[in-house]
């Protein structure tokens, strides 16, 4: 039996006040795959991701995670995705550490303190795991970030962004935590201007435009052509 796209979006619209960052994506992601979420500043990536990590309500239409309602069940999303948002999300007194405890105790977990570990390891952070992050560079604070968001091995992954400012180093664990996560079969969304790494990381790719989709694709088809008509 085929099973259902762990995230579906339908006719989804998000207004702040005046604004409508996002009208009219429509949106599936599979689980054991990632998908690239593509397109200018102020696409509507971020509001999108928001959504689907349960801390924006959707103003109309039908989001469900992982089975999970994103209109009426909230915090049922929150608790099956890992998210890295675009911005914050750290406490600057905190330590990396400090912030991996935290997490795990609101998801209670136990005998996390391995894969935590290893994941500081990954991403360079094990010399820093007890310094406070607020004199964190931007990536080294992307990095906790993405390392915050795969912690719980969530079945549904959203890493808004976690190339910006990352150093080769940074991107290489960062690829590889995708990858880790699609292979034991959780869905990724990815969202990036950086058609290259979106490519790296991602089998498909959904190109949104003044906050609806223009373009729904297998990664591979995204050319660095087809992607610049995509964003005029
Ligand atoms: N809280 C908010 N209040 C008002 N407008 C908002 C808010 N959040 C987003 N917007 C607006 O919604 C639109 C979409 O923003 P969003 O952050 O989702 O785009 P994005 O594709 O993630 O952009 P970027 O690549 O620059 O991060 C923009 O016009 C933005 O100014």
């Amino acid at each position: 039996m085929t099973q259902p796209p762990a995230v579906v979006v339908r006719d989804l619209h998000v207004r702040f006040g005046d604004v409508e960052a996002v009208s009219g994506v429509d949106l599936t992601a599979d689980s054991g795959r990632a998908t690239a979420l593509l397109g200018r500043n102020g696409a509507g990536k971020s509001t999108t991701m928001k959504v689907l990590a349960g801390v924006v309500p959707p103003t109309s239409g039908a989001v469900t995670v992982a089975g999970r309602d994103a209109a009426t069940d909230a915090l049922g999303v929150k608790r099956v995705v890992g998210y890295c948002p675009d911005v914050g999300g750290l406490v600057p007194r905190a330590t990396p550490w400090e912030h991996l405890q935290l997490s795990a105790r609101l998801r209670r977990m136990d005998a996390w303190e391995e894969r935590g570990r290893d994941l500081l390891e990954r991403f360079e952070l094990g010399d820093v795991a007890h310094r406070v992050v607020g004199g964190f560079s931007h990536g080294m604070s992307r990095r906790l970030s993405v390392v915050l968001a795969a912690l719980h091995e969530p079945s549904v992954l959203l890493l808004d962004e976690p190339f910006d400012g990352v150093d080769p180093l940074g991107v290489e664990a960062t690829l590889e935590v995708v990858a880790d996560a699609r292979a034991r079969g959780a869905c990724v969304l990815l969202s990036t201007h950086l058609r290259d790494l979106a490519l790296e990381a991602c089998g498909d790719a959904v190109v949104l435009r003044g906050g609806n989709r223009v373009a729904a694709m297998e990664a591979t088809d995204l050319t660095g052509e087809t992607y610049r008509a995509l964003l005029d």
